[in-house]
């Protein structure tokens, strides 16, 4: 089968330096792969490139076989390309299920000005009500998000993701800034994600690469330097000297 998403030869240059040097890659439907490499690599600037953020200089990306390369943000979402919403951009003073009265409003193209009406309409509800509860969030779902616990705050991303029916998932390290003891919810909630859907996961938590990802792909001065199962990574000489270090002797979970 074709690639859900497809990326070729993909280049950009801040001034002088190659940030993005020919990167290609591709995501099947059930994909769960992590992308991970040093600070610098260029993983931002990838995923920001793939979601139209930042326009590359050369090279394509394919949607479910359409060139979106030139297509504005809002249309690769609408096509189901969704990048995981960050904490920093929920509203504080909205509760939980206005955040994803928002998301399945503009998903339907209609005004965000009817959220103060969703209550009223009875498949906006029951959609909530399925997605809070599948990410653990019932109790909390009246709740303004200045009041919920960051984990919880990390979960709403998820569901406000799901919310728009993704095809590809990008997510930026889900489980960043998550204490302890709340990490295990997102990582439930990470296995428990769409059979279908395919992920790509930018991580540097490498315990938690290792739990969620079946292939990893290791990028290092904006080129990728090793792609294939994530049993195989930490035995790559390359990744292992440069990339890795502490982590050079750690195993993928059985
Ligand atoms: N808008 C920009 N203008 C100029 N240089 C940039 C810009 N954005 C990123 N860079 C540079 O591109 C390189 C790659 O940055 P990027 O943030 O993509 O790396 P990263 O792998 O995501 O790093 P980290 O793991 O630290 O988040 C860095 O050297 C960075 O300074």
């Amino acid at each position: 089968m074709s690639a859900l998403l497809e990326i070729r030869d993909l280049r950009k240059r801040f001034g002088g330096l190659a940030v993005t040097d020919g990167v290609s890659l591709a995501l099947p439907a059930g994909a769960r792969t992590a992308l991970i490499g040093p600070n610098g690599a260029g993983k931002t600037t990838l995923i920001n490139l793939v979601t139209g953020h930042l326009r590359p200089d050369a090279g394509s990306v394919r949607l479910a076989g359409r060139d979106v390369t030139r297509t504005p943000t809002a249309e690769r979402v609408r096509s189901g390309l969704v990048r995981s919403f960050q904490v920093t951009r929920l509203f504080p003073d909205l509760t939980a299920r206005e955040h994803l009265a928002l998301a399945i409003l503009q998903r339907e193209g209609r005004a965000g000005a009817m959220v103060g009406h969703y209550e009223r309409m009875p498949e906006v509800t029951a959609e909530i009500d399925q997605l809070l509860e599948r990410l653990r969030l019932a109790e909390i779902g009246r709740r303004q998000v200045a009041e919920i616990a960051y984990g919880q705050q990390r979960l709403l991303e998820l569901a406000i993701a799901l919310a728009l029916r993704p095809k590809v998932l990008l997510l930026d390290e889900p489980a960043a800034g998550v204490p302890q003891g709340e990490t295990r919810l997102i990582e439930e909630a990470l296995a428990e994600l769409p059979a279908e859907l395919a992920v790509l996961m930018i991580d540097h938590d490498m315990d938690l690469v290792f739990r969620f990802a079946r292939e990893v792909v290791v990028l290092a001065a904006g080129r990728v330097i090793f792609t294939g199962p994530a049993s195989e990574v930490t035995s790559d000489r390359g990744v292992r000297e440069a990339y890795l270090g502490s982590y050079a002797d750690a195993r993928p979970a059985a």
